[in-house]
């Protein structure tokens, strides 16, 4: 039986933005037939339909959903990793509801595996909770940049809601309101919900700790905080309120992480982006071409590479997590010292290839203090003529266990394979020659930044 985890595991493998390990294979698109908007933001303009300018809001063409249904086939037999069609405006998907539903209904209608993602200010989610499961849209984004109204009526100027104008506090309440009912009622159905926070300087930057909490206790999945781009003519523009800088994004990334799983790699897209998330294809599927080329959309080809990639992705994920337990497990064992082992023929020297070691000496080292803690015995991992990238999986596992409780191994070579094999139990290794002691004080130190890396071996 599936436990929970590999549930949600098995739903996200292909969604790019859900996913950090699916967005390096597979391709979204949005189809921009929502113009629209109900609310305004400070910091949205949609009035530059550049083809230059990448942003969200931004689109070259507004769609019919009849022209959105056959770009998406287009893009089908195209890009084959295709996985998710999402609307996400280029105004608000709920504001232009015919119009959304038709394109969705179209889709999965004739491209029925493709996933249904839809990205909206929440205003008018409740009343579209059934619809949106009925389409199987198993995605949803909600963009929430407050829960206090205090603080959500300087990021909202007004709202339009149930044919009447709202401004002030009273409109941060109602839409406030609406986001965290929707989010509760689309989770109870089990629909995955991701929250979109725009981090503002000077105005949420420090409210955003209180929404990441808020929006967890609603049962959304995961928490993307994005920083503010500055756009020309709207009020924050007019206000000189300025874009926030990278570590302050990365440092609020890092304290919200232990509330809600943190996504760090939105591309903060166009609205009819298309591609890998590090790409934009959108400039090659004009409207003019999409009309004009035949549709080249095969499923059966297409299932068959999105399987190999999803394997792919889910081998990555399993690895990833054994790596990240791994850690957690020696983090929690204890001691603030490092065990590194090292590779040596004599000299007090690090002068030996891991693959000819047939013995480590292991040390604790904690700031200027070196330790030795002893010499482990094993079978040397290159035997004879076979090279050190050649799978000797016995030996090295042996080896492994035998260093378990080291973070690091410092040898004057190693091949890809040991290497990789090493990484994946939690071992680090270095490349390097020299004095035993030299290594061992300048590779901890190394090693503190190495600790938050995770080495990707494609
Ligand atoms: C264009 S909106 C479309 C969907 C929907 N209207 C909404 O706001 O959620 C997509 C995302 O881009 C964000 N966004 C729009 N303009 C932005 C800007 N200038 N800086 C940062 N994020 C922005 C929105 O807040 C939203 O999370
Ligand atoms: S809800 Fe979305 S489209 Fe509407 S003003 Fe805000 S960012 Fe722009
Ligand atoms: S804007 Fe972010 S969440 Fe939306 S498609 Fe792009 S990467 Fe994914």
């Amino acid at each position: 039986m599936k436990t929970i985890n590999q549930e949600v595991e098995d739903r996200i493998a292909r969604h790019p933005c859900y996913s950090e390990d699916a967005h390096h294979h597979f391709a979204r698109m949005h189809v921009a037939v929502a113009p629209a908007c109900n609310i305004r933001c400070n910091y949205c303009s949609r009035k530059f339909d550049c083809a230059n300018e990448s942003r969200p809001g931004v689109v070259s063409e507004v769609l019919k959903p009849e022209e959105a249904v056959r770009k998406v086939l287009v893009v089908a037999g195209e890009i084959p990793q295709l996985s998710v069609v999402g609307v996400a405006g280029p105004g608000d998907p709920l504001a232009n509801p015919e119009k959304t539903f038709a394109t969705f209904r179209g889709v999965a209608e004739k491209a029925p595996e493709l996933k249904l993602c839809l990205s909206t200010n929440g205003l008018r989610l409740l009343e579209f909770i059934d619809q949106i499961q009925e389409l199987n849209i198993d995605h949803v984004t909600i963009t929430i940049n407050a829960v206090n109204p205090q603080i959500g009526q300087h990021i909202y100027s007004y709202i339009f809601y149930e044919g009447k104008k709202y401004k002030g506090i009273e409109a941060a309440e109602i839409l406030i309101n609406n986001q965290l009912k929707g989010l509760e009622a689309l989770t109870e159905k089990g629909i995955l919900c991701k929250v979109n926070s725009v981090f503002i300087p000077g105005i949420n930057d420090q409210h955003m700790e209180e929404i990441s909490k808020a929006v967890k206790k609603r049962g959304a999945f995961v928490h993307n905080i994005m920083p503010l781009i500055v756009t020309p003519d709207t009020v924050f523009e007019r206000n000189g309120v300025r874009n926030p800088t990278s570590k302050e994004i990365q440092e609020i990334q890092e304290k919200c992480s232990g509330s809600l799983k943190m996504m760090k790699h939105c591309r903060q897209c166009r609205a009819d982006a298309i591609g890998l998330l590090g790409e934009d294809r959108s400039a090659q599927y004009t409207k003019d071409k999409i009309m004009n080329v035949p549709i080249q959309y095969d499923p059966i080809a297409r299932e068959t590479i999105q399987q190999e990639l999803e394997l792919k992705v889910k081998e990555k994920s399993k690895k990833k997590q054994e790596r990240e337990a791994l850690k957690q497990r020696k983090i929690e064992s204890g001691s603030s010292s490092l065990r590194i082992a090292v590779t040596t023929r004599g000299n007090a020297r690090v002068n030996l290839h891991f693959g000819h070691a047939k013995e480590f000496l292991v040390f604790d080292v904690k700031e200027k203090e070196i330790k030795f803690v002893g010499v482990r015995k094993v079978q040397s991992y290159c035997v004879g003529k076979v090279g050190c990238n050649t799978k000797q999986v016995p030996i090295l596992a042996e080896t492994a266990e035998i260093l378990k409780d080291c973070q690091m191994l410092i040898s004057s070579g190693i091949g890809k394979a040991p290497q990789k094999y090493l990484q994946d139990r939690g071992i680090v290794s270095i490349i390097q020659s020299g004095n035993i002691e030299e290594l061992l004080y300048e590779s901890s130190k190394y090693y503190k930044y190495m600790n938050h890396m995770s080495v990707e071996y494609v």
